[in-house]
């Protein structure tokens, strides 16, 4: 039985509260928790709304409200054992604790494809599993960047009925072109995309469809809970996660130590499985609503080159999505040399490109957004099987770099766990049948043939792109090698003195802007009292390490000014923490 441990301080009224539940609703009095009793005993749906409920007892079964139709999961999969009902009142160490077979941490496209292939393995084969997803985001999709070429492979094994039930894919990619701009130029390439079959869809949209539909299948979601803490039983295997601490005043002492990739280092899944470190990329997102004479529905653009130096991997994208609406962003490799880069600023750079340029102009900003990517394919998958759970998504590390597609293998991955799960739970199977089935699926073979795309960009960007090219149009994944990665990124960064610093032009409040101006663009938000979920390992190093040789390269990086330099009373530069600005994008200090 996996635990979901709700901290003492009513933590369901805030995510209750952003989704507006009315208000006469009224929490029971058990002394924390503020479920709300069920007359079934379990979640009443909007529709069961007819008998208005009434406070719990201490200790009896009760479902949560859930308002509104569409929630939540992703980062992980927790899994096995036991009970299928939640009660109020198991009072652990001053938290309430709520009992589910499965717990799934994120509600992305992987947590809600394993959500739902649970829930419909329990009604092909009459089994009963509850299965709940937490949701860091206030509702689900609000953490999730919209733009996304989709190719629907997974959807079409997970639902394929998809079209007749609504799904929010409507627009064909109707043309794929690839450039590779200088200054003031675009020079068309040859598209090494095949998008032929794929969709330009919102990904958020998508994925508060799925939420509809695993709600419908009896997935419980809770939008507004970050998984903060992993809980493990005597024997180090995971039985639960804690979530965070909701009303807890900014000063209060509790700890906050869940971290990504916390579970890989605990249980050495990276060494388990003889591979390579991961490498990762930071990818910073608009959404436009542009002149319609300029507008192309289904038009799919990728660039390489400027703004970016030659030694540095990315690219930009450029999407046109339904309702005049653009999605354009620009990825760069987080193995840059020179810290004084600025990937915010060169995202606003390149808007100004006069190919880029001709098309914005007149059209308006309404979405800002940032987060990262796993690009160390094949070559960078933990072993994602641990006592107690399992990895799926973009956490272990599946996105195919070449395609700049993780969609569809998170989705994937995502429905193999679940199956490796009801199989753990109902035939007493264990997890390993999880990265069996990964090692005979088709994202296996898709990213082995991918391999050797990213690693051949560490010799320059034009021995990359000959590379590329070839493994492309002629040996399509088959040599007989696999390149390595390089250092890991936070070990490629150089010292400040070996470069000089980039003077980016201010932005013109037109196409470019400031970083507050984006901001609040974003969807994301936090409650000016909530506590700071950012926390140095050793608060000594900003001032000892990054300030001195590298020139304080967190106050560049981050693409939403986190990171600050300020001067003290006494004149001396430390790094303040504007925790409230966190677009979620999960670029961190490595050192
Ligand atoms: C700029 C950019 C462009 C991209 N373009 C494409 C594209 O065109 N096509 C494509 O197929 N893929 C694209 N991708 C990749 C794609 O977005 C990912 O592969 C996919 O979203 C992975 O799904 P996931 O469910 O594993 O993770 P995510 O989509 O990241 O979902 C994780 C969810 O978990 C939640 N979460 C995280 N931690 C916690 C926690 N501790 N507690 C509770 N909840 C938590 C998050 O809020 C989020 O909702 C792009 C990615 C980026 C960054």
């Amino acid at each position: 039985m996996l635990r979901l441990r709700l901290p003492r301080s009513h933590p369901l009224r805030v995510p209750f509260l952003r989704a507006g539940v009315p208000a006469a609703l009224t929490p029971h009095d058990c002394g924390g928790c503020h479920a709300w009793s069920s007359p079934a005993g379990r979640p009443p749906r909007p529709a069961a709304w007819d008998s208005p409920p009434r406070p719990a007892r201490h200790g009896e079964p009760v479902g949560f409200l859930d308002p509104l139709r569409g929630r939540l999961w992703s980062r992980g999969l927790g899994c096995l054992a036991g009970g299928s009902r939640f009660f109020c009142g198991e009072a652990t160490g001053g938290r309430e604790s709520l009992s589910y077979d499965v717990v799934i941490v994120g509600a992305g496209p992987a947590g809600l494809s394993a959500a739902i292939r649970l829930k419909q393995m329990c009604r092909e084969q009459g089994a009963d599993l509850s299965v709940c997803v937490v949701e860091k985001g206030a509702e689900v999709g609000a953490h999730t960047l919209s733009g996304n070429v989709f190719e629907t492979r997974s959807l079409d094994e997970l639902i394929p009925q998809w079209r007749q039930e609504g799904a929010p894919i409507e627009v064909p990619v109707s043309s794929d072109k690839f450039y590779f701009l200088t200054r003031n130029r675009a020079v068309p390439l040859p598209s090494p995309f095949d998008n032929t079959g794929n969709y330009v869809i919102s990904l958020s949209e998508l994925v508060r469809w799925m939420a509809s539909k695993a709600e419908d299948l009896g997935v419980e979601i809770y939008p507004g809970f970050a998984a903060s803490e992993i809980l493990y039983d005597e024997n180090q295997k995971v039985v639960g996660i804690r979530t965070n601490d909701m009303g807890v005043a900014k000063d209060g002492s509790r700890r906050e130590t869940f971290q990504h990739g916390q579970i890989i280092r605990k249980f050495n899944l990276r060494e388990k499985s003889l591979v390579q470190h991961q490498t990762y990329a930071l990818g910073i997102k608009e959404v436009w609503e542009i002149d319609n004479a300029k507008h192309e529905l289904g038009s799919v653009l990728h660039t390489i080159g400027w703004p970016l130096d030659r030694k540095t991997y990315g690219g930009t994208f450029l999407y046109h999505m339904k309702d005049r609406m653009v999605s354009i962003g620009l990825v760069v490799a987080l193995n840059y040399h020179n810290p004084f880069l600025s990937p915010y600023d060169e995202f606003q750079k390149f808007k100004h490109h006069p190919f880029i340029r001709r098309l914005l102009e007149g059209g308006t900003v309404l979405q800002y957004g940032a987060r990262t990517l796993n690009e160390g394919g094949f070559q960078s998958i933990p072993n994602p099987v641990f006592p107690g759970g399992a990895i799926i998504g973009c956490a272990a590390g599946f996105l195919n770099v070449p395609k700049i597609k993780g969609t569809h293998t998170a989705m994937k991955s995502g429905m193999l766990a679940a199956e490796a799960s009801f199989k753990a739970l109902n035939e007493g199977a264990g997890m390993e049948t999880y990265l069996d089935s990964l090692k005979k699926s088709w994202i296996w073979e898709e990213l082995y043939q991918a391999r050797n795309y990213r690693p051949a960009f560490e010799y320059g960007l034009f021995p990359g792109l000959a590379f590329s090219a070839l493994e492309s149009y002629v040996f399509k994944g088959r040599l007989p090698f696999t390149l390595k990665h390089d250092k890991p990124d936070h070990e490629a960064t150089e010292m400040a003195n070996l470069h000089k610093p980039i003077n980016y032009p201010k932005p013109d409040g037109v196409l470019s802007f400031d970083v507050p101006t984006s901001l609040y663009r974003s969807n994301t938000n936090h409650e000016h009292d909530q506590p700071i979920h950012l926390r140095l390992k050793d608060p000594t190093i900003p001032e000892l390490v990054n300030l001195p040789k590298f020139a304080g390269l967190e106050s560049r990086y981050c693409p939403a000014r986190v990171y600050e330099y300020v001067t003290d009373e006494k004149g001396d530069a430390k790094l303040q923490i504007n925790a409230q600005n966190c677009l979620h994008c999960k670029v961190i200090i490595g050192f």
